[in-house]
């Protein structure tokens, strides 16, 4: 089905189809860096450190090839999937990211559009630019990620206006209690872009209150930041959400049993990206070992270093069900607005199908770890 996209681009050329981006996902970085203030562009494409772990997510990838089969009278190539109680149409989410009107004016509403007109879900960041609320009017499936405050009154406040707001799925992230060391960020020195566009679910909630004349990035950083969770706190979560939950941020197998016995519903095998812990472990090396941990007792998700349909294929392949794509779309975002995010998901979803069926795979549920060989290091 999104293989059709493929002959419309034959037949009638990129730019008559979509925007005028390339069909090339790779090469988006580029183009909006040229657009992108350049403090955005540094916030959004950099990582912690020296990069070395973003760089090893991209690595991981490249380690294992997918061993095509032939003559295996492949018919269809079909996405779906079920994931968390809810039926997607392909196996991707677009996954939370923060403070989407840096790369766009319209941020999270241009996103939960493009998104919309797939029928894939969005996973809406805790720190949205947008409310939850707003953007809940113009989004399609819809999971809310939570950063959890230290105040146990502004969480549930969070979780009760999510519920409301019609948000199915609840993402928590657990890797980012503070913010790593980020060079680029540092330099720059541009967390104070937050005040601008980035705290305006908090000001805007009910149960948030700041010291008069309090520095408002100064008090997101004391409620935010809540080091001090440990498993056991998991239980507060569960008394107040209804609907499946995920941990986003899990890349070892005990944290992964750890997650089965908390009763939760899925975890998101992710290192933010490279964002957080430089020196950590690729994010898909991590995959196959927790996914072997659990078994189907929970759902493996993934993220972090998916940039083409191949990616998706070996993630997939590695045992996750579905993988939530980062830093691509926002891209797209940043280049083209709801179309140029539409443009990456359609190329994408396209690139997937493609390769699933061309490689032998009659649909996703097909795809094991015999479907790749990992190239000695
Ligand atoms: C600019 C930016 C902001 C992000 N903000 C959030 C966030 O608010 N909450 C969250 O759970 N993850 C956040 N992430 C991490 C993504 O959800 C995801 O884990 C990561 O981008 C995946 O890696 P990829 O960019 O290589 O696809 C952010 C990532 C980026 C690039
Ligand atoms: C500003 C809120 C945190 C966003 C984030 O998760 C990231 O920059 O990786």
């Amino acid at each position: 089905m999104y293989a059709d996209f493929q002959f419309e681009i034959y037949l009638n050329g990129l730019n008559d189809v979509l925007p005028s981006l390339p069909a090339d996902l790779t090469r988006l970085e580029a183009l909006a860096r040229e657009k992108l203030p350049p403090e955005a562009y540094d916030y959004i494409a950099g990582s912690a450190g020296t990069g070395d772990t973003a760089v090893a997510n991209r690595e991981a990838f490249r380690r294992r090839r997918i061993v095509p089969r032939m003559l295996r009278g492949v018919t269809g190539g079909d996405l779906s999937t079920r994931v968390l109680g809810a039926e997607l149409p392909a196996p991707l989410l677009l996954g939370p990211v923060g403070v989407l009107r840096i790369a766009h004016p319209e941020g999270e509403l241009a996103v939960a559009r493009a998104a919309r007109s797939l029928g894939l879900p969005m996973v809406l960041s805790t720190a949205a630019s947008h409310s939850m609320e707003e953007v809940a009017e113009v989004a399609g499936p819809r999971w809310y990620q939570l950063y959890w405050p230290g105040d146990r009154d502004l969480a549930v406040s969070f979780l009760e206006r999510a519920a409301a707001a019609g948000y199915t799925a609840l993402v928590v992230t657990l890797d980012t209690f503070t913010l790593a060391w980020r060079p680029g960020d540092l330099d720059n020195a541009y967390l104070p872009f937050l005040r601008g566009v980035g705290i305006q679910n908090y000001l805007a909630d009910p149960v948030f209150t700041a010291e008069a004349g309090e520095d408002p990035i100064a008090h997101w950083a004391g409620v935010f930041g809540n080091p001090g969770l440990t498993w056991d706190d998991l239980a507060f979560l569960r008394e107040h959400w209804d609907g499946p939950i995920a941990l986003k941020g899990i890349q070892q197998s005990d944290d992964a049993r750890r997650a089965v016995d908390a009763g939760m519903d899925g975890i998101v095998v992710s290192n933010h990206g490279g964002r957080q812990v430089d020196g950590a472990v690729a994010s898909l090396d991590a995959l196959p070992i927790v996914a072997h941990a659990v078994g189907d007792q929970i759902e493996v998700l993934f993220d972090s270093g998916v940039r083409t349909g191949a990616d998706v294929v070996k993630a997939l392949a590695l045992g996750a069900k579905a993988v939530l794509l980062g830093r691509p779309y926002v891209y797209g975002l940043a280049l083209d607005g709801e179309e140029g995010v539409r443009h990456v998901l359609r190329c994408l979803l396209a690139e997937l199908e493609l390769t699933l069926r061309l490689s032998g795979h009659d649909g996703v549920a097909a795809l094991s770890s015999e479907s790749l060989f990992e190239q000695p290091t």
